[in-house]
């Protein structure tokens, strides 16, 4: 059972090379103390060896860890390593020493500055017992030279990142000629272990006591409540370490201190390095013995994980010349189908935190697009002079008698025009999609094989390049078609009868609005009398002209569509027919606009014989130009639709199923020939590497799990 520290020592150094072993936690000594307390000599005195650094302030400045390994036999030599220089062994103990000092000027700078990256060092010798200890820097209050005003928060908080992890035990150094109640790493011990289950207590410095003073209570463990008691140790004094007193002397006189002493006569055997190293070493197995379980069953779930983690990097049953084909196939088959299941919304790993694949196509289509194609307004850079000329234009060298259709065709489709460049960035849109879908399609396994990763991009961005263009024609066309005949039939089109009647249901509203006004005006000026006199029958002139009562508008307007009403509209064939008793004539703008004219001229005239200015008034080009715009505004709307509704199923239909349909053909046919194969699989050295070291990891994990189940 004594190598399960080494076993726990070998799962650390590989855990400590690709960065901590925070995952597994594994039972480590942590040595915590204030500067000074003597945490360095304790270590030393354990290891029996002069190798840490000394000097005044803070010495310890990264976190320093320990194994220590038993060698056996007489002969041996005893050596240090770092993990850091591989293959060096370190007989001379004073290297050993230079090293971490530099080594720590390397990384935490040549102030003192306060690092978190370990150190990590072995020492094999006869004379140790298996130990892993953490050596961490002293707690600190005043910053001295260089050293940042946080250092004591920095070097606590690093302090308590380490002793509370659950399965560290806490080796708290405190000098016996301070006052327990003040100790800095007691007290930091207690924050994270309050049942005091998993801490240690170390005094230092019995021999420098006040005389007539004892730390009896203390070391018997009536003075402070610890489940593993307190250690009593006298280590080198500074005038030792000056006049290099051996090791195994300090030992001795350590030894002697201790029988000699009246107080810690008794106890004696209880106290002193040896004594400590030994505890600490059937503490630890203990410890790591009682936490062998729960080592295993996560090195049970890291092995699960791992595994996961290496089968991502793909068949490796497929290796060799005879697989490649099908290793290619199968490669190609599965970049074809999750380029599919992007589209289709059924990949496994679907991101949550942005849309993706067919979603955001969707999104496309109806906010991008949908947005696009409302914020064009239906008669946007149209002027009023624009439409003015146009119906000029359009009723050749002859004044204009009536508004000619002619000028609505003419104006109407330059603004169906204005849908197409929203239309085809549409087409670019999903394009760009289905670009980025194919680019993430790359699993961890096809994205070993670099080449046949960029080949198949390659294969499907051209596929998708080659249906970009047949489909943009496509919607151009759809524009086109749209512009080649303007449906006046359609049956959502307003018509020169809707138009009208929207015309004059504005000008009513607007006409009541004025009265309201004026009535208010008149009624402030004490004339409300004269004023409801005049306006009584020309209210009801207005009315009677809305609802068509008037003999004349009533036959002007049901003679051309039979009512303002669209529904209401004659059929074309109707009008055509020989029973109709009219003369035939298609709903004319301009036959409406003269009906609208002559009834504005009578108003006017009537408005004139009772004095009234004419408020409403709209001379005839306005009228004409409200009403093209009207009509412009409805037929826009209708072809609006029609684009919102077929660009999206186009696109759909040439670019999206097209290529979702044929990928995996063209895949196979550019890509899976014999000649190709040695090209393609050309593997990536650092995934390569990668997949190794998971593979190594994975051996590791295996074999600890494996010592660790037989010494259970
Ligand atoms: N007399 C006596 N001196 C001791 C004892 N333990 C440590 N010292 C002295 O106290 C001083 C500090 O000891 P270190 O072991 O360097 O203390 P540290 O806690 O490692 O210090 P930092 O790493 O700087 O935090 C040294 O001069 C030691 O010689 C002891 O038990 N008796």
């Amino acid at each position: 059972m004594e190598n399960v520290i080494e076993l726990i020592n070998k799962v650390q150094d590989v855990f400590s090379t690709i960065g901590g072993n925070d995952s597994l936690d594994l039972p480590q000594i942590i040595s915590v103390g204030s500067q000074s307390s003597g945490k360095s000599s304790v270590i030393e005195n354990i290891v029996q060896r002069d190798f840490l650094p000394r000097g005044s302030g803070v010495v310890t400045r990264r976190p320093l860890v320990l194994q220590l390994v038993t060698l056996n036999g007489p002969e041996v030599q005893e050596y240090a390593e770092f993990l850091h220089i591989p293959n060096k062994k370190f007989y001379d103990f004073s290297e050993v020493r230079k090293e971490i000092e530099d080594d720590t000027a390397r990384i935490a700078g040549t102030n003192k500055g306060i690092s978190r990256q370990p150190i990590h060092l072995k020492i094999y010798s006869p004379k140790v017992l298996n130990l892993t200890m953490v050596d961490l820097p002293g707690l600190t209050k005043i910053p001295i030279g260089d050293q940042p005003t946080d250092i004591e928060k920095q070097t606590r908080n690093l302090i308590v990142d380490y002793i509370s992890k659950p399965n560290s035990i806490i080796l708290a150094v405190t000098p016996a000629n301070a006052d327990l109640v003040n100790s800095d790493s007691l007290k930091l011990a207690r924050q994270v272990d309050p049942e005091g289950k998993r801490t240690i207590g170390v005094l230092t410095k019995l021999d420098l006591m006040d005389a007539g003073t004892n730390a009896l209570d203390t070391l018997t463990g009536r003075a402070y409540p610890l489940k593993l008691g307190f250690i009593g140790l006298v280590n080198r004094s500074q005038q030792d370490i000056l006049t290099n007193k051996p090791m195994t002397d300090a030992i001795q006189s350590e030894r002697d201190f201790f029988l000699n002493h009246p107080s810690y006569r008794s106890i004696a055997h209880r106290c002193g390095t040896a004594y400590l190293s030994k505890q600490l070493n059937t503490i630890l197995m203990n410890h790591i013995r009682e936490k062998l379980p729960d080592i295993r069953s996560k090195l049970s779930s890291m092995i699960g994980q791992t595994q996961h983690e290496l089968a991502q990097y793909g068949d490796m049953g497929l290796t060799g010349k005879m697989h490649r084909g099908s290793l290619i196939l199968q490669l190609l088959t599965k970049f074809a189908n999750d380029f599919v299941a992007s589209i289709d919304g059924t990949l496994s790993d679907i991101s949550t935190k942005e849309l993706c694949g067919g979603a955001r196509i969707y999104f496309i289509f109806n906010n991008v697009f949908g947005q696009a194609l409302e914020s064009i307004a239906p008669c946007a850079n149209l002027s009023d002079h624009d439409i003015r000329t146009a119906i000029r234009n359009s009723t050749g060298p002859r004044p204009s008698l009536f508004v000619p259709e002619i000028a609505f065709d003419l104006l109407v489709k330059p603004q169906i025009s204005l849908l197409e460049t929203p239309s085809l960035r549409c087409v670019e849109l999903v394009y760009e999609e289905l670009m980025r879908i194919c680019h993430n399609c790359g699993s961890k396994e096809i994205q070993r094989f670099p080449r046949l990763y960029a080949r198949l991009v390659e294969v499907v961005s051209d596929l998708l390049q080659e249906r970009l263009g047949p489909t943009s024609s496509y919607v151009e066309s759809l524009i086109a078609i749209e512009r080649a005949y303007i449906n006046t039939n359609h049956a959502d089109f307003l018509g020169a009868a809707g138009a009208m009647a929207q015309l004059e249901s504005q000008t009513k509203k607007h006409r009541a609005l004025e009265r309201k006004r004026a009535a208010k005006v008149a009624q402030m000026n004490g004339r409300v009398e004269h004023v409801d006199a005049i306006q009584m029958p020309q209210q009801q002139q207005h009315q009677t002209s809305a609802l068509g009562g008037s003999p004349k508008n009533d036959s002007f307007l049901n003679y051309f569509f039979g009512g303002a009403n669209k529904n209401d509209r004659p059929a074309l064939g109707a009008m055509d027919g020989p029973h109709n008793s009219v003369s035939v004539s298609p709903p004319s703008i301009s036959k409406v606009v003269e009906a609208e004219m002559e009834r504005q001229l009578g108003e006017k005239l009537s408005i004139k014989d009772q004095q009234q200015p004419p408020s409403q008034s709209l001379d005839r080009d306005e009228l004409e130009v409200r009403l093209i715009r009207s009509l412009i505004t409805s037929y826009f709307e209708i072809t609006r639709q029609t684009i919102h509704d077929l660009v999206p199923k186009a696109i759909m239909h040439l670019l999206v199923n097209n290529s979702r349909e044929s990928v995996q053909n063209r895949l196979v046919a550019a890509l899976y020939k014999e000649d190709l194969f040695g090209e393609l699989l050309h593997e990536d050295e650092n995934l390569a590497q990668e997949r190794d070291k998971c593979n190594a990891m994975l051996d590791l994990y295996k074999k600890a799990f494996t010592i660790i189940n037989d010494a259970m």
